[in-house]
């Protein structure tokens, strides 16, 4: 498993890759990670034009702190192997292979980034992938695409294709997507690594968008790719914690210090048992607090 895969990916902003003005200014919306596309958003005639965009902002835009990632296009085009060369070549933190069936393919993709990693100078293992689910032969094959590289830092659900491949389409309730989800996030989760629900793509419903959100929060999903900036607050505003879970969560933390500096590992706060477990959520929930601006320099809780 690689080192980033705890690092907070609450929303991975598509970006068109034929688009100069919203790739120059990607960065300015706050998403935790800005993802660039060749694939679907790109017609055939700008393959060649979007990459090389992509490479020449790769190298030269300051995103901040924002982890860049690009959707390549699928192993079965002609494009996908000059899209891992150039973006091997500008370093990007991030590749994303769409409609992954099998962990061959996210084989095939390793074995072409360590050519290019080598044919740059890059350290072997410098980049990371990820995999975008979209059939439902990648949904039954999730735990192993999963697990079939060490550099793989999380899976996807792509609803659209998907719900397409099932002979169907999206319903305000998701009940078409329940077990995808869960193939999903099992399988990222028994690998340890993150998992991202699929785009809502009506930006004249945000109350749906809320919905969606929330329901995908409660499952346990990272966070959501997302097609517009608008989309990022609502997501923060979801995965926010509330001053009370804050307050919990610093006191689990100091109370397990406590004890184990007592030699014990497991202690009983307002009746309530504190362990490993609860330890950890209590830090996941300070994380979260912490990328959301609600604590001062001290830890304390800042009033909005
Ligand atoms: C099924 C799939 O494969 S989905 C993945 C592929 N699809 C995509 O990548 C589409 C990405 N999204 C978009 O292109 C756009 O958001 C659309 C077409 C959906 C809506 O576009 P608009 O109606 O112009 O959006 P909106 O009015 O909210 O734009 C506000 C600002 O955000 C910018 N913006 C909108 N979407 C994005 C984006 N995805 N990335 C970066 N900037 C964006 C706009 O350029 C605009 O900037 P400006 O104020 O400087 O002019
Ligand atoms: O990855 C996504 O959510 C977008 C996408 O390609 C799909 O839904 O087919
Ligand atoms: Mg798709």
């Amino acid at each position: 498993m690689v080192e980033n895969t705890e690092r907070l990916r609450r929303t991975m902003m598509f970006v068109p890759g034929n688009n100069p003005a919203m790739v120059k200014d990607a960065g300015i919306y706050g998403a935790d990670s800005i993802m660039f596309d060749l694939e679907d958003a790109v017609s055939l005639a700008e393959k060649d034009a979007a990459r090389d965009l992509i490479y020449e902002a790769l190298t030269t835009v300051d995103y901040g702190d924002a982890e860049l990632v690009v959707r390549i296009n699928g192993l079965d085009t002609p494009f996908y192997e000059n899209d891992i060369q150039a973006m091997v070549k500008a370093k990007v933190d991030v590749i994303r292979l769409p409609k992954t069936e099998s962990a061959e393919m996210i084989q095939t993709l390793e074995t072409l980034v360590i050519a290019a990693e080598k044919e740059f100078g890059i350290e072997v293992g410098t980049i990371h992938l990820m995999a975008a689910i979209e059939s439902a032969k990648g949904v039954l094959n999730a735990p192993e695409i999963a697990t079939a590289s060490e550099r793989m830092i999380g899976i996807a659900l792509s609803a659209e294709d998907y719900t397409t491949d099932m002979k169907t389409h999206r319903y305000p309730d998701g009940a078409e997507l329940e077990f995808a989800r869960n193939m999903v996030l099992h399988a990222a989760r028994a690998a340890g690594i993150a998992a991202f629900d699929t785009v809502f793509t009506n930006m004249d419903d945000p109350d749906g968008f809320y919905r969606e959100t929330e329901h995908i929060h409660q499952l346990g999903f990272d966070g959501k790719s997302l097609v517009n900036p608008r989309q990022i607050e609502m997501v923060n505003k979801v995965y926010e914690p509330t001053q009370k879970e804050i307050a919990t969560a610093k006191n689990v933390i100091t109370a397990i210090a406590a004890a184990k500096a007592k030699g014990s590992g497991v202690i009983a706060m307002n009746g309530q048992m504190v362990d490993r477990p609860v330890v950890l959520r209590a830090q996941r929930v300070m994380n979260l607090a912490k990328a959301s601006h609600l604590l001062d320099e001290e830890g304390n809780y800042i009033e909005k």
